[in-house]
């Protein structure tokens, strides 16, 4: 059977409200090169042939061209304006997906992803459809209840993570539905359409980078091998 395409759609599309920068945070240099250029760049290392759609604030999409020039940036990707949420900004960028492929949907703020980890991912939607990267968690959990909390048992929960790899003809039709309130990452809306979801194996190091203290373990991440 032929290979199918693979495509990458990074999203990049937030304001990054709890980084509280001046800047969206996807464009605050780590190791001096803005965190989207490392996460680009991991993907292009997983398979140069790879198509990258790279979604952004529509209003962004001007000082993301400029960055680009600014640290000669060449790395073909396609740009697309984003939504007013994640679902609505991995729909936009799943619009340029032609026919059946493969896709693997990851936060543009997840700059440290392993390229085993992207083959894993990629291996296992050619497989199974989906495939999404998870860790097991290193804290004890605790689910609040109405009168407080209550403990629960580790071992059944995974933490998860990007890249969220599925099929194409999957992943549209999950899209083509509503968004609703719990859709918090892809796995999440494909499960809705009554879909299963694969687990793959994750990486502590692929943190996504969301407050002020990410920024000190990403520079440390930046200058160290995994
Ligand atoms: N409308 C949106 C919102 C989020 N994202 C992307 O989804 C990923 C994960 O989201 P998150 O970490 O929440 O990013 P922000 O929405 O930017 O951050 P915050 O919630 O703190 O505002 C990020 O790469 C972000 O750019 C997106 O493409 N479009
Ligand atoms: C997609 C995700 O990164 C998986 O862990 C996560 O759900 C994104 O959540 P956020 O609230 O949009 O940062």
């Amino acid at each position: 059977m032929a290979k199918l395409p693979k495509y990458a759609i990074i999203v990049a599309g937030g304001s990054g409200s709890r980084m509280q920068a001046a800047i969206p945070k996807q464009f605050l240099e780590v190791a001096g090169k803005p965190i989207l250029m490392h996460t680009i760049e991991q993907f292009y290392k997983y398979n140069p042939q790879i198509r990258i759609v790279v979604v952004l604030p529509q209003q962004q999409l001007d000082a993301w061209r400029k960055l680009c020039q600014k640290h000669q940036f060449k790395l073909f990707h396609m740009t697309v304006p984003g939504g007013d949420t994640r679902f609505g900004s991995v729909k936009n960028g799943l619009d340029t997906v032609f026919g059946e492929a493969l896709v693997a949907v990851h936060d543009g703020v997840r700059p440290f992803v392993e390229v085993k980890t992207i083959e894993a991912a990629f291996e296992a939607a050619e497989k199974d459809g989906s495939a999404v990267v998870a860790v097991s968690p290193k804290d004890s959990i605790r689910e609040l209840t109405d009168d407080g909390s209550r403990a629960v048992p580790r071992a059944k929960y995974k933490l998860v993570q990007t890249p969220q790899c599925f099929r194409a003809s999957i992943l549209r039709k999950a899209y083509e539905q509503p968004e609703q309130e719990h859709f918090t990452d892809d796995a999440s809306v494909v499960e809705s359409i009554g879909e299963a979801i694969t687990l793959v194996e994750g990486s502590y190091r692929n943190i996504k980078i969301t407050t002020p203290e990410d920024l000190i373990l990403a520079e440390a991440f930046a200058g160290s091998q995994p």
